[in-house]
């Protein structure tokens, strides 16, 4: 069903990349690598403490967990970015996860920890800092951070040429994006790489060069942020279709 590659960059840093033969299998892998890492981090530390990412391809996978066994009241749900809009607006990250998952399942809403887009950016990305802070306690570290990849190789929303995208002492950033012309809140490379496990979902052919200059290109952060995501603990995993992995072998 998934094929796992090696995938080594000019410098030598080696990715993991699991391909699998089309989208309806990566999402149902992506669901199911999802819900093993809750099962394992319950067992380990009684809690699963999960970022979510917004755009389109994390959808499928949020309507597929919704119907997965999950211990939901034990999971913790925070975001990877969002974009500065009312929580009801149809472009929010977290609108989109609580149609797709977050009314389905029985996580408390305690539980629940959103970017607040509609306050000002600034003071949102301190807050929500201060608030990851309190919820992970000493060590700060989220068990999973899922990402998506951009055609311009953004990843969460940490875009080409912003500060945030190589920031290395804060966790929680606002910054204006010209290209997309709104503000956005995002988690840091120095928040996504203390994760115990990062894992990145990407589909479909036309993502297959930016992931090629992502993975076996030279390392350039700045212009590709996606290539400032290397956690600590293992390598993230990048979960493919074969249509995102053609350029990979
Ligand atoms: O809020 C967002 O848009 C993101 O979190 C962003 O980083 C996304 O993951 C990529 O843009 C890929 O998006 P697609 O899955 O729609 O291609």
């Amino acid at each position: 069903m998934s094929e796992t590659l090696s995938v080594a960059a000019p410098d030598g840093s080696i990715s993991e990349a699991v391909v699998y033969a089309d989208f309806a299998s990566l999402i149902a892998g992506a669901a199911d690598t999802i819900a093993a890492a809750a099962a394992e981090a319950i067992a380990a530390r009684g809690r699963f403490t999960i970022a979510l990412s917004g755009g389109n391809t994390p959808r499928p996978v949020y309507q597929r967990l919704a119907s997965a066994t999950i211990d939901w009241p034990h999971v913790h749900v925070f975001f990877g970015d969002e974009r500065c809009v009312s929580p009801r607006d149809a472009r929010s990250n977290y609108h989109m996860a609580k149609v797709a998952l977050l009314d389905r399942v029985p996580v408390p809403s305690e539980h629940v920890y959103r970017l607040r887009g509609e306050d000002p950016p600034e003071a949102a990305a301190d807050a929500y800092a201060a608030e990851l802070r309190r919820a992970l306690g000493e060590d700060g570290r989220l068990d999973l951070v899922l990402l998506g990849l951009g055609h311009d190789a953004h990843t969460a929303s940490l875009f080409p040429g912003l500060a945030a995208a190589t920031e290395t002492r804060r966790t929680v950033m606002a910054s204006y994006v010209e290209f997309v012309g709104m503000w956005r809140l995002s988690l840091t490379p120095a928040a996504i790489n203390a994760a115990r496990r990062v894992l990145f979902v990407v589909t479909g052919e036309d993502k297959a060069e930016i992931l090629r200059r992502v993975l076996k290109g030279p390392r350039e952060p700045v212009v590709l942020p996606a290539q400032a995501i290397h956690p600590k603990e293992r390598p993230a995993t990048w979960l493919l279709d074969r249509q995102a992995a053609a350029k990979l072998k």
